[in-house]
């Protein structure tokens, strides 16, 4: 009866929170972390233009995601999608999202950066009012899939048969370009045949169509509209 109670109370103390945003692939990267370990949490969605103060008192940058840690000696609170990936690899059950060695487990999170470097160019690619500005970035992602295209094996995933945090980091990524490729043709991965094999294995993962959600792409289409993004003109 009491060992019962303490596996209760370890049980609750485990609870894992992650603020998020529907929209951002950083956060999407870690549920789909969190899915494919199949660990259960709570996604608290909140509104980036109004920031809660609560949110604000957790992250130090104003971003999401946060993932808030219930330990016994209170809420611990990080920040950083990267980071918040790897503390659920170490931390939690289910299949390896890592690899053992330590030379390509460091290639794994060099690439995971790297995602994040494709994140920098693509941020403002689908906002920009400007035709200059979108084509320089046009331009820069261009050259940056060329080299995942170069590090990419035979497949189906990142580093062959099993997925791993680079697949989680890149598979939102690739969504945001499923709703860009809808309206206009970018030419990006016109000549990456192993990046578009790549991202068709992706989309069709139960992770990353959860993480994602199918109200994603009618959320970025208004998201465009609003910003009155150049990406719908070239549409037009
Ligand atoms: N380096 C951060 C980037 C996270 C990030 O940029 N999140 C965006 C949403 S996709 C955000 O919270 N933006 C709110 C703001 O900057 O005010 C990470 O990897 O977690």
């Amino acid at each position: 009866m009491q060992s019962h109670l303490i596996v209760r109370i370890s049980v609750m103390a485990a609870a894992l929170k992650l603020i998020s945003h529907k929209l951002c692939p950083y956060v999407q990267r870690a549920v789909i972390a969190l899915i494919e370990k199949g660990v259960p949490f709570e996604r608290v969605d909140i509104d980036l233009a109004n920031k809660p103060d609560w949110f604000l008192k957790i992250s130090p940058l104003g971003k999401v995601p946060v993932l808030v840690v219930a330990t016994e000696q209170g809420e611990v609170a990080l920040f950083e999608s990267n980071v918040i990936c790897e503390y659920i690899e170490e931390t939690q059950g289910g299949g390896k999202l890592h690899p053992a060695d330590a030379l390509k487990r460091a290639e794994h999170r060099a690439w995971m950066e790297f995602g994040s470097a494709i994140l920098g160019d693509l941020w403002g690619l689908e906002t920009t009012t400007d035709p200059a500005t979108f084509e320089s970035k046009r331009q820069a992602l261009s050259a940056k899939f060329a080299r995942v295209e170069a590090a990419l094996g035979t497949g189906p995933f990142f580093a062959g048969e099993h997925f791993n945090l680079v697949d989680a980091v890149f598979a939102p990524i690739f969504r945001y370009f499923d709703v860009f490729d809808e309206l206009a043709e970018l030419g990006i991965f016109k000549a990456l045949p192993k990046v578009r094999a790549w991202r068709a294995e992706l989309a069709r993962r139960p992770s990353v169509r959860t993480a994602v959600g199918a109200d994603y792409p009618q959320l970025l289409r208004s998201f465009l509209v609003r910003h009155d993004a150049h990406l719908l003109k070239l549409a037009a």
